[in-house]
């Protein structure tokens, strides 16, 4: 029976992991939740198809609900497999072979019993404790400490384990801080992986590419040259069935608190030294720690929240969030939650001084679309009649790829008028390979032990330093956020926010 674990395990002294075998078990607490079914179970399939999971590897869901290992698979068979790309049933029967499921709960108190479950998954562990195990919190956060708790004083939590955390982490500075308390309790700094799945789309990653493999961008890449930067997480989905998460989180602390600010790093951080996790991560760390607070009046001016009443999207109509069809009716937090947000941004330091980054983010906005763009001064005189500033675009969805707008003459007589053309870069069609989905890379990155593509403590912790004030502004003002229709770009206001200074959110009709 292996013993608890008194204290987290050291680091190894030069602080880097090393190189470990791909973990065997991953034990997904919450396993049968929404995040389980539609990301983390198909991902975790194409790593299988992809010969990224040990040959005997098992993925343990556990949750509170009374069911067996053949009824999980029957769920996971129902519910995943429809969305998945047809064929391969040998490989999908293997994948559900290797599925079980522990029912059990986390502990109502420190010193409270645990849930029998507890024994069950201690059995199904016991004897594979040097094949390196992964537990996956994939439930709320509240039950993250609970979680790693239960599993110490089961005996699960072995040196070669790693705990991966999913956002956003607590609802606050104060609540991140306990729960990074609480898992730091248990596990070492190296064995916790806090996942923002942005990080690992492909594009987020050319990003890095973009930047520090070509000599071209960085003289260009500072105030002197970039005007503004945009950075939109535009989704025309709602969020019916999910009120009990999204009334107490709103766009805010979902996306612009982890997602967003992550993407801004990646955009505004010097160049590292070094392609290690320490190395990125401190740079990112600079970044955070170098914006501009907005608090008080400035929250008014700088910020904009929105809410959606009912719209069409795609050509069909759509209920307002009050609205949306959930168990749980709505009540003065859903009347006050913010399903839009956007934030005129600034970055304090030399590079960046006087930049804007306007972030945003909406549910029920007419199209799907996550992108970065980095607008380009104006030509300092032009000769020609016409012209836009150059744009580059990082598209993230849909279509990864990358797409610089330059000035461009049409072919024939007349007068020259310049218009702006894409240079494109779609990875799919260049690389001839299929854009694997986010929670695919990380989860291999996960079981192979590589925590660059992860957030730092320090870093979840300075993007809620951040975050805080405004929280604490809107809701002392006490007022509505304002309404949008679905299906449209979102409040006036946030128009606003970039019109004031004679801007517009682009809508680029790339490739
Ligand atoms: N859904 C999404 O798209 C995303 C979600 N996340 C994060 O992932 C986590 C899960 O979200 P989501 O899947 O949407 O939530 P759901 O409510 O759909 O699922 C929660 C899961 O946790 C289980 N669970 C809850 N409480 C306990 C408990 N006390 N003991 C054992 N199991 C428990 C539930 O099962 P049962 O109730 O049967 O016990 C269920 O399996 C959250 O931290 C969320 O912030 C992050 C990014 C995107
Ligand atoms: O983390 C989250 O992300 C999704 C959007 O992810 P994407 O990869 O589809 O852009 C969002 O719907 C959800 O509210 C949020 O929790």
């Amino acid at each position: 029976m292996p013993q608890p674990s008194s204290a987290p395990p050291a680091a190894p002294p030069d602080g880097r992991e090393r190189p470990v075998a791909h973990a065997a078990d991953l034990v997904v607490f919450g396993g049968t939740g929404d995040l389980s079914m539609r990301k983390l179970l198909p991902a975790l399939y194409h790593c299988d198809r992809d010969g990224r999971l040990a040959p005997d590897a098992r993925i343990i869901a556990v949750s509170r609900g009374g069911l067996d290992d053949a009824d999980f698979r029957g769920k996971v068979d129902a519910e995943v497999r429809p969305g998945l790309h047809a064929g391969d049933a040998a490989g999908w029967d293997r994948f559900l072979r290797r599925l079980h499921h522990v029912c059990a709960d986390v502990p109502a108190g420190r010193d409270a019993p645990a849930h029998p479950g507890w024994g069950r998954l201690t059995r199904m562990l016991a004897g594979r404790e040097d094949t390196g195990r992964v537990f996956y919190l994939a439930s709320p956060p509240m039950t993250f400490g609970p979680f790693c708790r239960a599993a110490d004083r089961a005996g699960l939590v072995t040196p070669r384990s790693r705990v991966v955390l999913e956002k956003p982490l607590g609802r606050d500075l104060a609540g991140a801080r306990h729960i990074n308390d609480e898992v730091g309790a248990i596990f070492g700094e190296h064995q916790i992986f806090r996942i923002d799945h942005y990080l690992g789309k492909e594009t987020v990653q050319n990003l890095l590419v973009l930047r520090f493999a070509n000599a071209f961008l960085e003289p260009i890449w500072n105030s002197l040259w970039i005007d503004h930067v945009q950075i939109t997480a535009a989704e025309s989905v709602g969020t019916p069935g999910r009120r009990g998460y999204y009334d107490h989180a709103g766009a805010l602390r979902d996306m612009v608190q982890n997602h967003l600010l992550q993407l801004l790093c990646l955009v505004a951080m010097e160049p590292p030294s070094r392609n290690d996790r320490e190395a990125i991560r401190d740079e990112k760390l600079k970044v955070l720690q170098s914006l501009r607070p907005i608090s008080g009046t400035e929250a008014a001016r700088f910020t904009v929240r929105g809410q959606y009443i009912a719209g069409r999207v795609d050509g069909r109509a759509v209920p307002g969030y009050l609205d949306e069809p959930d168990d749980t009716p709505p009540t003065d937090a859903s009347r006050h939650v913010e399903t839009f947000a956007a934030i005129r941004a600034e970055v304090k330091n030399w590079r960046w001084a006087g930049v804007p980054f306007y972030l945003r983010t909406g549910k029920r906005m007419p199209d799907r679309r996550s992108e970065i763009v980095v607008q380009f001064k104006d030509v300092p005189h032009s000769i020609f009649s016409g012209g836009v500033p150059n744009r580059l675009v990082l598209r993230l969805q849909p279509g990864e790829g990358i797409h610089l707008l330059i000035m461009a003459k049409e072919p024939g007589a007349g007068e020259v008028v310049p218009r702006p053309v894409p240079l494109s870069l779609s990875f799919a069609d260049t690389f001839h390979a299929r854009v694997p989905d986010a929670y695919e890379r990380l989860l291999a990155d996960v079981l192979a032990g590589d925590p660059t593509l992860f957030m730092r403590r320090d870093e979840v912790e300075a993007a809620w330093g951040w975050i805080d004030p405004i929280v604490a502004t809107w809701e002392s003002a006490g007022d509505l956020p304002e309404p949008y229709a679905a299906g449209t770009g979102g409040p006036v206001a946030a128009h606003e926010l970039l019109g004031r200074s004679g801007r517009a959110w682009h809508e680029e009709d790339l490739p």
